[in-house]
């Protein structure tokens, strides 16, 4: 009897045993990398969707390096987090570094990089968030307009991105994200600085991923439709005055902190591009490459009708 219950069990725990670890090893690949104690540099933390990356960057236990423009709203955003800092899901937070500088100020770029650098000897990701909208005709336009929002969306995140990256191919580790847009797939009317400068922006990284995946520095772009973020509000317009409009498209975009989850996920599982926008959008990118002599057409005639809309 003895004989017959240890070899039918034996078996059974072994198998017993071996899918489990299995099922935990599924479910370690699917949630993707941990996060807790990586250092995590996230550029525009001030507001919008910078801020709510920092909120669930901490949350999930990364020590943090928030970067922006404005020293006191920065330290509002650690004030909030410290907050809420004690063991959130049974795990430790950190209390987040600041680094304060302008992105379009290349030497203070240089020396911001030397600063993020300083906070934990290394980088674990840096999210390249930062960005400035623009709204307005080409024809309206100052040239000084379109290169401000290349300095800001474009120039600056590479900047960053090149002073940062020696110590991650050092380290043979590190993960580079850039928030780009919709608009760095399909260029649609009365936006060109800013699509231009997504567009700009989801080349370069494609180069980069290219070009350092072998030696275990995954790049990422995500790609968002709108979210409800005060981006339209600080839009420059043509002649470099600020929009100042909460546009309908924005007010009724994605909530930031369901987006900042998206990128949560797709660092932790080292997504390569990632589009997060709904059908329409969705349909546009493809017919941009499929048919593109149907995509132009529907632009053109979104221009004349936003066209007419501004006329009356
Ligand atoms: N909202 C949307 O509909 C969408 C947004 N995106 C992208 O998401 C990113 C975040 O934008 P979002 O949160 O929506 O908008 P916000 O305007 O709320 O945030 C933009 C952030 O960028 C920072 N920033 C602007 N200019 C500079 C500069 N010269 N130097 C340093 N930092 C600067 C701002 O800092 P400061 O507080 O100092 O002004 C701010 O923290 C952008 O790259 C945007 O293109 C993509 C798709 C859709
Ligand atoms: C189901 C049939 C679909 C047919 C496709 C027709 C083409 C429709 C065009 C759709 C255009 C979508 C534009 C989306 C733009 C966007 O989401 O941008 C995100 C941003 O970065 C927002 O910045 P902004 O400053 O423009 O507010």
């Amino acid at each position: 009897m003895e004989r017959i219950m240890g070899g039918g069990m034996l078996p059974l725990v072994l198998t017993s045993v071996g899918a489990l670890l299995l099922y935990r090893i599924l479910v370690r690949l699917r949630r993707g990398a941990p996060m807790h104690g990586a250092v995590v540099v996230i550029t525009g933390a001030s507001s919008g969707l910078g801020k709510e990356c920092a909120r669930v960057f901490h949350a999930a236990g990364a020590r943090l390096v928030l970067c922006g423009r404005d020293a006191a709203r920065l330290q509002e955003v650690v004030q909030e987090l410290s907050g809420s800092s004690t063991d959130i899901q049974h795990q430790k937070t950190f209390t987040p570094n600041t680094v304060v500088f302008n992105l379009v100020r290349a030497d203070s770029v240089e020396k911001a990089a030397q600063e993020i650098l300083k906070c934990y000897g290394h980088i674990d990701v840096l999210i390249n968030n930062a960005g400035i909208s623009y709204r307005g005709n080409i024809l309206d336009t100052h040239i000084s307009v379109q290169r401000d929002v290349m300095e800001i969306n474009y120039f600056g995140p590479i900047a960053l991105t090149q002073a940062l990256l020696p110590s991650m191919v050092q380290r043979r580790s590190g993960h580079i994200v850039v928030i780009s847009s919709v608009q760095g797939k399909i260029a649609i009317p009365y936006r060109s600085a800013y699509a231009a400068s997504k567009h700009a922006t989801q080349a370069y990284f494609d180069c980069l991923r290219a070009e350092i995946g072998h030696l275990g520095i995954p790049v990422t772009v995500i790609s968002p439709g709108y979210i409800r973020t005060n981006l339209s509000v600080n839009a420059v317009t043509g002649d470099g005055s600020k929009y100042g409009v909460l546009d309908k498209t924005t007010a009724s975009g994605w909530e930031p902190r369901d987006v900042a989850d998206a990128v949560l996920k797709a660092v932790r599982q080292k997504s390569k591009d990632v589009v997060l926008a709904g059908t329409v959008p969705t349909v546009a990118i493809y017919l941009r490459t499929l048919w593109p002599a149907l995509f132009f057409k529907l632009m053109s005639s979104r221009a004349r009708k936003e066209q007419k809309h501004k006329d009356e």
